[in-house]
This record gives structure tokens, C-alpha cells and sequence, in this order.
């Protein structure tokens, strides 16, 4: 090996175990020749003087300064270092109150947060429309569905109905005669109430029960079809004509009126000129278009016994104005009922009568005297028959009574609105009657009462020969 070989391996050995501290002011001899530097001499290396060296250096003030700090006084007093930890273990109770402090703080945040991760969801959720969610809402109906309401007009009826019979209840105790319970009922139900039937060519139609009806119940309640002034005494008044002209006229223009008219009433639809309409343009169900409460069930006239009746009829031809006033009269006189002006809660209870249920002789036409009294006509209130009262067989005597709002009545009864009540149990099938009065009434009595008596007194008759 050559001694350049030689110089430049101390070199690395040098450099390896030199300690690795400041080294920017070092400069290497021997890489500024590289190995082409044979022959030249290395310039002199700043070598520092090492870590080992500095910490030895500060060690000896160190132990110095701690030994002081450390060294107790000279009458025994405590140390710097053993004050100063006094000092400190003086803080140990704070520190333990802190503690104490922060371990609750920690405790109640963890259960606060525990609370809040548990705690039940709120149900309660703010609608702008709540009712969508409600059956039968009608948000919730599908376009081109309806809903079925019926057992909400039920309700609602129901409701009305009991508010109504409260407020008539409360108006009651103000009458000056208050009225008895049974006129305070309900309103009849809308169910099948009456049918139509012909009861004989001289008598013609009648009304039937459609149903069994207890006492009391209310039947039916119709509005009228033709209104006039009308009164017995004086059914000369031109005044009084003329309305009841002017009602027949105004039902036999209006298309609808003038077919029921005509089926209601052929007689009449006969001696003004009007054709009666044969069976089968005979649409009965018109009958029962003025009902507001109870249904109408029909009619049960056959077409033998109506083409009977009605080729027993006489269709007058050119008849003169005068004729058909006169017929009117009559009518109105037969048909009518009589409705009372200004009798309400202060009606004298005289004139208040349950059997009150003649036309012309009712308490109305006895309180009014000769002043005019409005009529009306029903479509099916007017078709019911006469029946004699009989104090002996009450079963065979008038079943019914009526009633024209307001005054006394059902409070559901509008004015001027027909309501029948039954006045005794009616079974289904039987005919309603009622009591025209005592007047003359212009016809021979055929009602039940009067053919029983007749049968009575022949058979009597024959007993006695
Ligand atoms: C209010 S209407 C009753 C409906 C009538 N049955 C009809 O078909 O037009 C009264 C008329 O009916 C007849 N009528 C009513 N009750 C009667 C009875 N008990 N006996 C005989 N005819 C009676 C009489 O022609 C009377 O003028």
C-alpha cells in the first residue's frame, strides 16, 4: 500500500468517528486533490471541540446551583426546592375541589348526551291541513271518485234535527200556550212514508202507509204545489178568484206541474179542457216531487182501474173563462187547506186543536172570520180522504192529523208546508183519513165509520123484522 493510500484511509477513519456537531467550517485537505493529489500537504482542519466537552463544562455550575437550591438553611429551615413544593401541595385541596368539579361537569355532559341520543321522537307533527289524513277526506280522493257522505248527513241531520227540537223546546216555554211533546218530534224519516192508490171510481184516489206508523210519528211533510186566497164566505171575492185562477194557470204553463196536474188531479185537468193522460204516460212517481221529509212509495193503481176512473171522467171541450174559474172554485173549496196569517206564538190556545182537521171549518177560518185566508193545494196531502169521527170505534175513525207550518207545529215544518201525523198506530196498507168537519161537503159520506153504522143499522133492521 503507498503512503497516499495510507494518509487517505486515516482520513476516513478520522471522519467517521468525529462527532457529527458543526461541521461548516471543516474543509477536507485531502478532497481538494482528490487521489490526484500526490505530493502536496493537506492545509491544517478546524476541528470543534465536541458536545462531551460543553456538557462537562455546564454540568459543574448545575451542580453547583442545586446543590444551593437543594441544601437546607442554616437553622434547619427547609430547602428552596422543599419550600417551593410546599408551596405547592398548599394548592392540593383547589385542585381536588377542580377536579371534583370537572368529573361532575364530564359525568353531566355524558349524561345530558346520553338523554338526548334516548329521548323519544316528537309525534306531534304541525299540518297545514290535518284533515288529509282523515278518512274520507275529500283530499284524499282520487280524481273521477266520490266519497260516500251518507253517514255524514246522517250525522249532521241528526245534529240539526236536535238542535232544532232544543231551540222549539226553549221557544215552547215563551208560548203563550205550549205546545204538547208529540208535536215536538223528530221529523219523519226518509224512508217509503205513502203510495198512491184508487180506492173507488166515486171516491178516486186515496193515500196509503207505505209502512207501519206508531202514534204520534209524523208521516210525511210536503210543500205545496198551488197557492191562493181563498175563502168559503166569500168565495164570490173577484179579488180571491183571480189568485186562484192565476195559480191553476201558472201550474198548466210550467210543463212539470201541468203533467203531475193532470195525474193528481183529473177531475179538475177534465172540466178546465185538459185530456186526463192515459196509463202509460202516467208517470205517478211526479206525486211525490214536493216531499221534503218521508218517501213516496209509488202508486198501486192497475191500469184497468185507471182507465175505469178516468173514462168515468168528463173532458169539457170550449170551455169558456167563466167555467174554468168556477171549476177552480170548486177545487179550492175541496182541496185546498187553509193556512193562517199572523198565528204564532201568541195564538190563543182555543184555537190551537189537534183534531182541527177540517178545511173550511178549521180553527184558522173560525179566528179570520171573512178576512181572506191564504190555500194551498199538495200533490199529495190533497188526495187524502174524509173519515167521520166516531167516538165509539176509535180503529175505524180518521188515523191522521195535519199540520202547516209554522205556527204550533213540528218546528221542522216550514210555513205554509203540509206535515201529517199519525193519530193513532197505523199498520202498512191501511189509508190515511182525516175529519173534514162539519160542513157540507158536498159529496155522500163512503168512509169506514159511515159503512160500518149503515151495515149496523140494516142489520138491526132485519134483527127488529
Ligand atoms: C180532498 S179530495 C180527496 C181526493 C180524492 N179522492 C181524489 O181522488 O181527488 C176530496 C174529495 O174526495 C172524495 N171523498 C173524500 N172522502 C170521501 C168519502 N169519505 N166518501 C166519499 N167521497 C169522498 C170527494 O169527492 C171529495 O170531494
Amino acid at each position: 500500500m503507498s503512503s497516499a493510500a495510507l494518509r487517505q484511509r486515516a482520513v476516513c477513519a478520522a471522519r467517521q468517528v468525529r462527532p457529527t456537531g458543526v461541521r461548516n467550517t471543516r474543509s477536507y485537505a485531502s478532497e481538494s486533490h482528490g487521489s490526484h493529489g500526490h505530493g502536496h500537504h493537506a492545509p491544517p482542519v478546524e476541528e470543534s471541540l465536541g458536545t462531551a466537552f460543553y456538557v462537562a463544562v455546564g454540568a459543574v455550575p448545575a451542580c453547583m446551583l442545586l446543590y444551593s437550591v437543594s441544601r437546607p438553611g442554616k437553622d434547619g429551615e427547609p430547602s428552596g426546592i422543599s419550600k417551593m413544593l410546599e408551596r405547592v401541595s398548599d394548592m392540593k385541596e383547589q385542585w381536588e375541589t377542580r377536579n371534583h368539579l370537572m368529573t361532575a361537569a364530564l359525568e353531566q355532559a355524558a349524561h345530558d348526551k346520553h338523554l338526548l341520543y334516548h329521548a323519544p321522537r316528537n309525534t306531534h307533527v304541525e299540518l297545514k291541513y290535518p284533515e288529509v289524513f282523515q278518512h274520507g277526506s275529500p283530499f284524499n280522493v282520487p280524481a273521477g271518485h266520490y266519497i260516500n257522505m251518507d253517514k255524514v248527513v246522517a250525522h249532521y241531520r241528526k245534529q240539526h234535527l236536535e238542535e232544532e227540537e232544543r231551540k222549539a223546546k226553549k221557544l215552547g216555554a215563551h208560548w203563550y200556550f205550549k205546545a204538547p211533546d208529540k208535536f215536538l218530534k223528530n221529523a219523519p224519516e226518509d224512508a217509503p212514508a205513502v203510495r198512491v192508490g184508487l180506492v173507488s171510481s166515486a171516491i178516486g184516489y186515496g193515500l196509503f202507509a207505505a209502512r207501519d206508523f206508531r202514534k204520534d210519528d209524523f208521516i210525511f211533510h210536503e210543500a205545496p204545489f198551488m197557492q191562493a186566497i181563498f175563502n168559503e164566505k166569500d168565495s164570490a171575492n173577484k179579488e180571491n178568484l183571480q189568485t186562484q185562477h192565476h195559480a191553476f194557470k201558472a201550474a198548466v204553463a210550467s210543463e212539470d206541474d201541468s203533467a203531475a196536474l193532470r195525474i193528481a188531479f183529473p177531475r179538475l185537468a177534465g172540466q178546465t179542457g185538459h185530456a186526463p193522460v192515459s196509463f202509460d204516460d202516467a208517470a205517478f212517481d211526479k206525486l211525490g216531487k214536493n216531499l221534503v221529509h218521508g218517501q213516496f212509495a209509488g202508486s198501486t193503481v192497475s191500469r184497468e182501474e185507471y182507465d175505469r176512473y178516468i173514462s168515468g171522467l168528463k173532458v169539457a171541450s170550449n170551455v169558456k173563462p167563466s167555467e174554468v174559474r168556477q171549476a177552480v172554485l170548486d177545487f179550492f173549496k175541496h182541496y185546498a187547506f187553509q193556512v193562517r196569517h199572523g198565528l204564532g206564538v201568541n195564538t190563543p190556545s182555543a184555537s190551537f186543536s189537534a183534531s182541527s182537521t177540517s178545511i173550511a171549518t178549521s180553527p184558522a177560518a173560525a179566528a179570520v172570520g171573512s178576512q181572506s185566508v191564504e190555500a194551498c193545494i199538495y200533490l199529495l196531502g190533497s188526495l187524502i180522504n174524509h173519515c167521520c169521527s166516531s167516538s165509539k170505534d176509535t180503529d175505524r175513525g180518521p188515523n191522521c192529523y195535519w199540520r202547516i207550518g209554522p205556527q204550533w207545529l213540528a218546528h221542522f215544518v216550514r210555513p205554509k208546508h203540509l206535515c201529517v201525523q199519525a193519530k193513532r198506530d197505523i199498520k202498512a196498507g191501511e189509508q190515511l183519513t182525516w175529519d173534514y168537519g162539519k160542513r157540507n161537503k158536498g159529496f155522500t159520506c163512503e168512509c169506514d165509520a159511515c159503512n160500518k153504522s149503515l151495515k149496523h143499522y140494516m142489520e138491526s133492521l132485519c134483527r127488529v123484522q
